[in-house]
């Protein structure tokens, strides 16, 4: 079977990833989550005329010019509004956000006027209409669209719901990804390892690339390498109602490499595996019903370079959101040799260098290296059959932090 090309197997891994259904739940849970349908806002904010300042409410044509004396017939807190009207050369006593009193027009601030004692000011500096007054509807008005579908609930977008009068608000069900580990090598973290064992180490990466991208998690842990146990894991996830399962090794080609038979016996439609990419050339995808089935190869860097490229913008769209590759443009920082026909992913460390990034890639690139991995910042992407390309000239990366 040829390789697929990444571009076309992100396509097709991509078809027909829309935005989960919208669930319910409180503002105070919402935080980064993403809205499924539009905030409306249910009332006007201001909902009267309100005092921006503390000081007098008065009638511009009193105080247009000074000395202008007042009596002050009354008090508006915040929260209690004056019910009398203001009448000619006279005053209300008024602090921030309190309704503008009948009669009123203006907000002499407090700094601009003197207490004469016995129930009088005097204003000291002229004060002309609709000083310091924020109208009714300043802020929305009963039925504006505050936000709109797909924004991500940030500090601001919060405070506005709740403002608009939201207890809970509509967000895209965050996705689902259930983790199963293939391997009888394979003893998780914490474990006293016989001599032919190793730990089990992808799961975590992955989560939390998934994390990051507005996706949970479910670890299923590890089945051995055979048909019934691997089984058993894949039904428990499609039990947990998981919309993605990530199986991590056994895609390969390798006797004990049993994932391909253990998904489409369960009933999974294959769409593509094995692709032209380096590292991750096993990797696989199907199709199980509704839920998607992404078989990572069991090498860690594979594993986590195939989740930055393919897993986090399906779970991205998945949630309703958008994901962007961050791509630079750098000069290499030694020359490398001609491509193959797979796309390579090489780890690298981008330094900054008088406004120039300068990508030097590491000089080994074996995928089992998970140190070296997270020593690198970056990937250069060499395109299949690139020719060698000297130290200096122009490269692609995809930086990962
Ligand atoms: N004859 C061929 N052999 C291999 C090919 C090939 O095309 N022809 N592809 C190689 C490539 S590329 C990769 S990548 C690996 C991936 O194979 P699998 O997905 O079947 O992975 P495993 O064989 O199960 O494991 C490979 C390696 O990774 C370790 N591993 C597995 N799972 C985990 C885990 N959860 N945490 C940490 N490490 C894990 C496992 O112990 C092996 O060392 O196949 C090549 N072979
Ligand atoms: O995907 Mo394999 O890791 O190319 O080594």
């Amino acid at each position: 079977m040829a390789l697929v090309p990444v571009a076309e197997a992100l396509e097709r891994l991509l078809d027909g990833a829309t935005a989960l259904p919208g669930e319910s739940i409180a503002l105070m849970d919402a935080p980064d989550r993403v809205l499924a349908e539009p905030v409306v806002a249910l009332r006007t904010q201001p909902p009267f005329n309100a005092s921006a300042m503390d000081g007098y409410a008065a009638r511009a044509a009193d105080v247009a010019s000074i000395p202008a004396r007042l009596s002050v017939i009354g008090m508006a807190p915040a929260g209690r509004g004056f019910e009398g009207i203001i009448g000619p050369a006279q005053a209300v006593r008024i602090f921030t956000g309190a309704p503008l009193p009948a009669g009123a027009d203006t907000i002499v601030i407090q700094e601009n006027a003197r207490d004469l004692g016995g129930g009088g000011i005097e204003v000291i500096e002229p004060t002309p209409e609709w000083r310091n007054i924020r109208g009714l509807g300043l802020d929305f008005s009963k039925g504006d669209v505050l936000l709109e579908k797909g924004r991500v609930l940030d500090p601001a977008a919060l405070s506005l719901a709740a403002s608009a009068n939201h207890p809970r608000v509509s967000v895209v069900k965050r996705p689902l990804v259930a983790i199963i580990a293939t391997g009888d090598e394979l003893l998780p973290p914490g474990s006293d390892l016989g001599p032919d064992q190793i730990i089990s180490s992808n799961a975590y990466g992955v989560a939390a690339a998934a994390a990051s991208v507005g996706a949970d998690a479910l670890d299923l842990g590890i089945a051995a390498d055979h048909h019934e146990a691997i089984a058993t894991l894949v039904k428990r996830a499609v039990a947990a109602g998981a919309d993605v399962i990530v199986t991590l090794g056994g895609a390969s080609v390798g006797d004990h490499d049993l994932v391909h038979d253990v998904l489409t016996g369960e009933g999974m439609t294959l769409d593509f595996w094995k692709i032209a990419m380096r590292p991750g050339k096993p990797l696989m995808f199907g199709r199980l019903g509704d839920v998607r089935c992404i078989g990572l190869p069991g090498n860690p860097v594979a594993s986590l370079v195939c989740t930055q490229l393919f897993l986090k913008p399906l779970l991205a769209r998945l949630g309703g959101r958008v994901h962007r590759q961050d791509m630079r443009e750098a000069r290499l920082g030694t020359a490398m040799p001609a491509n193959d026909l797979r796309q390579d992913y090489v780890r690298a460390v981008v330094t900054e260098e008088a406004g120039t990034l300068l990508a030097t890639p590491f000089g080994i690139q074996d995928s089992s290296m998970l140190r070296m991995l997270a020593d690198a910042n970056a990937l250069i992407v060499r395109e299949p059959f690139a020719p060698s390309a000297a130290a200096g000239a122009a490269c692609s990366v995809l930086m990962l932090r």
